[in-house]
């Protein structure tokens, strides 16, 4: 047996979290044989429910899980942490505009970068979920000194995901069958699911979705709302998938990843394809046999794809200038 990693989680006792703990102690996020110490922060008014669920984590006797931490104290919570998983995030209310749920999480992001860089192992790795996940990614790595801006990543592979079963529905092909998915930009509507550099089969998608007005069209909407209609349809938001999604993500920067093909995760812009550098923007991304990561480049951008992707950049430039004062 490995030695066990310590692997810190905001929001433990959410909805993402119920879906997400389970499968990080069962070795589908690290393996089968990598034992887990999990770090589980909350805030004050959620520590009960969050003890229900260490209650079920405890009566699931995982051979792997080798110790629990509930805390809501920042210091407590990401001592040693080798990865800390930031779901937990203040949701939209009623009447409330977006500048103020930017301000009010980047307080959250603030503290959370703060603690990071003070407690956490050298070797922390961060990725955002809790939304708007890039410029809360933005805020928690400017509040990090001394951490590098390549450990800090956003979630967009539930985006990738979503993208890649829409076109193999489409082509009535696997969804195994679908590579090179480039979720680019913002976790948001505005994101540019890029299916023309997508393969099917290791071809263009065009040899085998001929219906141009749907790929330009229906298929970038569906992926973009579709968080939305899961609300509408579930009358809660996507979990289980966005824990997928997460899961899947740590795989991909644990493991190198296959030749040709990439992910796409938020990271820390070095000016490429036109991406301001030092936004966290979504860009294809491949994994190198010594656990390093780069920007896969030389991807084409055609007009189509630059246009979206210049509107979703331009929107992470205007969250960034909202919260300008968070990023001293
Ligand atoms: N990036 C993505 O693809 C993606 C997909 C789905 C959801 N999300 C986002 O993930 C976040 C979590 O979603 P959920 O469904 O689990 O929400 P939820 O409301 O069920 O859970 C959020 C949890 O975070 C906790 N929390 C709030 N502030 C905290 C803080 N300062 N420290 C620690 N914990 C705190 C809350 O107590 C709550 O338990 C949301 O922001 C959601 O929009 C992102």
């Amino acid at each position: 047996m490995k030695t066990p990693i310590t692997v810190s989680v905001t929001g433990a006792a959410g909805q993402i979290g119920y879906a997400l703990l389970f499968r990080i102690a069962s070795g589908a996020m690290f393996g089968p044989d990598q034992p887990v110490n999990l770090r589980l922060i909350e805030i004050e008014p959620a520590m009960g429910a969050l003890e229900g669920v260490i209650m079920e984590l405890d009566d699931c006797a995982f051979p792997l899980l080798n110790e629990v931490v509930a805390t809501s104290d920042l210091n407590v919570g990401f001592s040693g942490a080798n990865w800390a998983l930031l779901v937990g995030s203040v949701p939209r209310k009623a009447g409330m505009e977006r500048a103020d749920l930017l301000k009010i999480n980047g307080g959250i992001f603030t503290g959370q970068g703060k603690a990071i860089a003070e407690n956490a192992a050298d070797d922390i790795r961060v990725v955002v979920v809790g939304n708007p996940c890039n410029t809360n990614a933005l805020i928690a790595m400017n509040s990090a000194a001394g951490v590098p801006n390549d450990r800090f990543f956003a979630m967009t592979r539930l985006d990738e995901n979503r993208a890649k079963s829409q076109l193999a529905a489409k082509a009535n092909v696997h969804n195994s069958d679908i590579t090179n998915m480039c979720i680019w930009g913002n976790h948001s509507a505005t994101q540019y699911p890029d299916f023309t550099n997508a393969k099917i089969k290791g071809q263009p998608v065009t040899d085998f979705i001929k219906d141009q007005e749907w790929l330009e069209g229906e298929f970038i909407s569906t992926v973009q709302q579709r968080g939305a209609a899961i609300i509408k349809a579930r009358g809660a938001s996507s979990a289980a998938s966005a824990a997928n999604g997460l899961v899947d993500t740590v795989r991909a920067l644990t493991t190198p990843t296959p030749a040709g093909d990439w992910t796409s995760i938020c990271v820390c812009s070095d000016g490429s394809y036109g991406i301001d550098a030092g936004l966290i923007a979504s860009m294809p991304i491949f994994v190198k046999e010594d656990g390093s990561w780069d920007v896969v480049p030389g991807v084409e951008v055609d007009a189509f794809s630059r246009e979206k992707i210049d509107a979703s950049v331009q929107e992470l430039r205007d969250e960034k200038a909202a919260v300008a004062d968070l990023l001293a």
